[in-house]
């Protein structure tokens, strides 16, 4: 099991009182699948995905990533977990406008302190992976909307994570664009064995997902495991 969310409850505070962003929330995601959640605004999607990055510290219940339970680890710690065995891919690609393609992704090796040649190699694998060997050496501003978003799945693949967190990737990409990056991370999650977490709002991009999730109010509902 690569994510263990048990029984976490999230609050912040607001005003006098405080709001229960995720209430006694369970999901456990297994090597190799994609779970998909969806739910209104504000039901707590992003802070589901921000307890599972290990990036918010729920107010109670465990969070296990990889096999790590994260509960009394320092800052420090946490940190070492993220770039070991977390990717994420944010709604927006926020690529280096200086950066090629390629170089998007050696520079998370180069912040994991791998060699470079072995980087430009591994660049090079997961960009064929996501079907832009041939856009390697080109900038940002010389690729699509869609592609971009290829390069930020690609980059977020780069220290090979157990767990990939996606939150609302195709946001910034018409249906066709979307359901293809969908598609994408469905395929790359079966064949590199990651556990996958995919925030949306489009339930039309789903059909490809393992599990459907579905947050109210806090609350996550999973469909009931087939017999
Ligand atoms: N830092 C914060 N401080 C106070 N309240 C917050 C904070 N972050 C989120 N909330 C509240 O927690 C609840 C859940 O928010 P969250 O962002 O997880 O929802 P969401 O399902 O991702 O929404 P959306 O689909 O609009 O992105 C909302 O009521 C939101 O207003």
């Amino acid at each position: 099991m690569s994510l263990e969310l048990t029984d976490v409850t999230l609050t912040y505070s607001d005003g006098d009182t405080r709001l229960t962003a995720l209430d006694r929330v369970t999901l456990h995601v297994p090597r190799g699948t994609v779970t998909a959640v969806v739910g209104p605004s504000g039901s707590g999607k992003s802070s589901l995905l921000a307890v599972a990055a290990t990036l918010v510290t729920p107010d109670s219940g465990t969070v296990t990533v990889d096999g790590t339970p994260t509960a009394g680890l320092g800052r420090g710690d946490l940190t070492d977990l993220r770039r070991r065995a977390v990717g994420i891919v944010f709604q927006q690609p926020s690529l280096l406008p200086s950066l090629t393609a390629a170089e998007q992704l050696q520079v998370m090796a180069a912040i994991d302190g791998r060699r470079p040649r072995g980087a430009r190699g591994r660049a090079m694998e997961l960009l064929d992976a996501v079907g832009l060997a041939d856009r390697a050496g080109h900038r940002p501003h010389q690729l699509s909307g869609g592609q971009r978003q290829r390069v930020n799945i690609a980059r977020a693949l780069m220290n090979d994570p157990a767990l990939l967190l996606a939150d609302e990737p195709t946001s910034a990409l018409d249906h066709e664009r979307g359901a293809a990056v969908v598609d994408l991370l469905v395929r790359l999650t079966h064949r590199r064995a990651t556990a996958t977490v995919l925030v949306t709002h489009d339930r039309g991009l789903l059909t490809a997902a393992d599990r459907i999730a579905e947050v109210r109010d806090g609350r996550l509902a999973l469909p009931a495991p087939a017999p």
